[in-house]
Parts: C-alpha cells; sequence; structure tokens
C-alpha cells in the first residue's frame, strides 16, 4: 500500500469514543513504563493522565515496593536498582488483582522524606499506568498490555536528576554526583536490558541541531531542547490520521526556531521498527493543536486532565510527553474496540 494524503481519514471529534469504550470494558488496560531513575517515567506517564483524565488513567510507582528506605539503605550500601532490594513478587500479585478489578492497598515512598507513608487504597480505573525502575521484568509482562521504556542519555538524565532531587528530594549536590556514579554499572546490569521487550522506546539526547547548521547555529532557544528518537513497532496501514501541524513560514522569519523531523522505517533487533526523530523547538500553538488532535482522536473535546500536568510544563516535557501519549493511546484504542 502506498502512503497517500487521505483527508477521509483525517481525525474527527468523536471518531473513536474511547472514554465510552473504556467505561464498557470488563478490565483495566495496564500499561508499563519502565526506565532508569530520573529518566522521564512520571513526567510521561503524567502526560497520558493529561490526555485522558484521572477518572480515566491512574498511575501506580513501583518505588512503593522498594524494601528498605533511604536512611536502610546508607546502612546496607544496596540501591533500588537492585531488583532483590524490591518487592517485586508482591507487586505482581497487586497487579494481578487490579487487572482482575479489584482495589488494593498499594504501598507508597514518600520521596520528599525518604521513607514509606501508610499506604493508600487504589481502585482500578479503565487505564492503569505502572511505572518503575523494574516493570518490564519477566514476571510483569503477562500482566501488561502495553510498555514503554524511556532511555535517557546519561548527561541529560543527570541533569534531570541533579535538579530534581536537590529541589524535591532533599540531597546535596554532591550525595546525587555520588550515587550516580554508584549506580552507572548497576544500571547496566539491572535496567537497561528491559528496552529489548519494549513495544515503545523512547531515546531522549542532546539536541544535535547544531550539526545541521551551515557555519554556527544561531538561534536562541527559548528553552533547552532535545533530539528524541521514538522507536515504534508499526501497527495496520488502516489507521485514522494525526497530523503535526508544522509551520513553513519558520523558515522565512529572522526569529526562525530550529526543528527537525524525520521518520525512518528501520531493521532493530530482527524486527521491523519505525523511527521518528525529532529536535527543536515548536511553536506552541503547533503542539496546542497536537494535543487537541490526540484527543480528538481517542473522541475527548480537549485534554480532560489536570492543566498541572500539561500547559503550566515547559515544551520540552509536554511535547515529549505527547509523542509517548500518541503510540499508548493509539494502542488502547485498539484494545477498546
Ligand atoms: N523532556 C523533558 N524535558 C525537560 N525536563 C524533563 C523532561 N522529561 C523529564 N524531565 C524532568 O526530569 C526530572 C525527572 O523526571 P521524572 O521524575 O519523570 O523521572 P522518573 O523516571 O519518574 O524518576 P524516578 O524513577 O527517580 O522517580 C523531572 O524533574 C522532570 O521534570
Ligand atoms: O531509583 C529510584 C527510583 O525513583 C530512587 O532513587 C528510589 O525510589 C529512592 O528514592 P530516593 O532517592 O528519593 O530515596
Amino acid at each position: 500500500m502506498t502512503a497517500s494524503f487521505s483527508p477521509d481519514k483525517a481525525p474527527r471529534p468523536g471518531a473513536n469514543q474511547l472514554p465510552a469504550r473504556l467505561a464498557a470494558r470488563e478490565r483495566p488496560i495496564i500499561i508499563g513504563v519502565a526506565g532508569d531513575s530520573g529518566s522521564g517515567k512520571s513526567t510521561y506517564t503524567q502526560g497520558i493522565e493529561w490526555l485522558l483524565g484521572s477518572e480515566r488513567v491512574s498511575q501506580i510507582s513501583l518505588d512503593g515496593y522498594h524494601a528498605e528506605d533511604r536512611a536502610t539503605r546508607r546502612v546496607s550500601g544496596r540501591t533500588p536498582l537492585d531488583p532483590e532490594a524490591n518487592h517485586l513478587d508482591r507487586a505482581v500479585s497487586h497487579i494481578k488483582r487490579l487487572r482482575a478489578g479489584e482495589a488494593v492497598e498499594v504501598p507508597v515512598y514518600d520521596h520528599a522524606s525518604g521513607t514509606f507513608r501508610a499506604p493508600r487504597l487504589h481502585t482500578p480505573t479503565p487505564v492503569v499506568v505502572i511505572e518503575g525502575l523494574h516493570t518490564l521484568y519477566p514476571a510483569f509482562r503477562p500482566l501488561l498490555d502495553f510498555s514503554v521504556y524511556v532511555d535517557t542519555a546519561a548527561t541529560v538524565k543527570r541533569d534531570w536528576k541533579q535538579r530534581r532531587d536537590t529541589r524535591e528530594r532533599g540531597y546535596a549536590e554532591s550525595d546525587v554526583a555520588a550515587e550516580i556514579e554508584r549506580r552507572a554499572h548497576q544500571y547496566d546490569r539491572w535496567i537497561a536490558g528491559q528496552q529489548d521487550v519494549a513495544d515503545v522506546i523512547l531515546r531522549i539526547h542532546p539536541s544535535e541541531l547544531s550539526e545541521l547548521a551551515v557555519g554556527q547555529l544561531s538561534a536562541e532557544m527559548p528553552e533547552t531542547c532535545y533530539h528524541l528518537e521514538l522507536i515504534v513497532t508499526p501497527r495496520d496501514d488502516d489507521q485514522q490520521s494525526l497530523f503535526l501541524p508544522v509551520d513553513l513560514s519558520n523558515m522565512t522569519r529572522q526569529t526562525a526556531m530550529p526543528f527537525m523531523l524525520a521518520t525512518v522505517p528501520s531493521q532493530f533487533r530482527g524486527q521491523s521498527v519505525n523511527v521518528l526523530h525529532v529536535d527543536g523547538y515548536m511553536a506552541p500553538t503547533a503542539l496546542e493543536t497536537l494535543e487537541y488532535a490526540i484527543s480528538a482522536f481517542v473522541g475527548l473535546d480537549a485534554p480532560a486532565g489536570d492543566p498541572v500536568n500539561g500547559a503550566t510544563q515547559p515544551f520540552t516535557v509536554r511535547f515529549a510527553q505527547m509523542l509517548v501519549a500518541w503510540p499508548v493511546l493509539n494502542r488502547i484504542v485498539a484494545l477498546s474496540g
């Protein structure tokens, strides 16, 4: 089949009526999001919640299943990357119960204090996102309907983790640096391999647009941009279109912002995949159009979630959230058909 523009497949408001279909489902759809600490797992989970709304999507962090709190870890010398330092069996049994539609008392880890809080009752919503360091380990996989691995380059992750752990988790800068150093080989040993089984991999690198400049890149970016690489296993061709609005007048303006988009069908680990590369900055109106187009695709008039997770975030966060949310929602729509 040749790829062509097909206006009859353009997004139509209400076309999929996902909310009604989700409400009619017998069991929740379980989405797994895995990756290192500080890679962006919770941020991208929030993007799905921003689009669908918290009455349809809820999240469970596997951090609640750590076996040791921060003070205990300082004595034991272990890190949460070690699967043995987590109650993964308990997490698996809880997900099985949620999948069967049961409410579960979920343990909660409080990052602000580094201690466990009282467990909370989690009543399953139509979509439950499980995010954590070990979400794609073999015992979890049969329970997942779709999976995402977030693979953020070490230099980017270091910046994000430094900022977050010093501002929100009460760490001194030197402690975060030492912890990152201590965990580096543990990441390779216990976490990175999970990307081999993910349905979608999001890789985040520092922006590479300066390499495409003729001479020197001269634009002043309003915020740090990244090169996002989304690796997706393709589905059937007969899908509703989703158009990314790119304003070509950007090209002829003095205030042009750098932006790059490429789709590259590839063979990867013996499998056909499509790789989407995006780098640079896009006008906020274009991003908003994309958010509304994805909402319309699933049958909503607008993103249904809390604006704290969406409209107030920096461009780079919102755009990456949409790139992850799109294949996830596409899958959710297919499962709810
Ligand atoms: N695309 C992005 N651009 C800029 N900052 C980002 C982006 N994605 C995530 N971040 C920031 O990186 C930090 C880490 O993200 P997040 O808390 O989602 O990671 P995580 O994988 O859930 O971490 P942990 O497992 O340690 O809880 C956050 O402060 C978040 O705002
Ligand atoms: O690897 C991690 C996943 O988020 C964290 O380091 C782990 O949850 C412990 O958190 P904290 O450093 O706040 O005690």
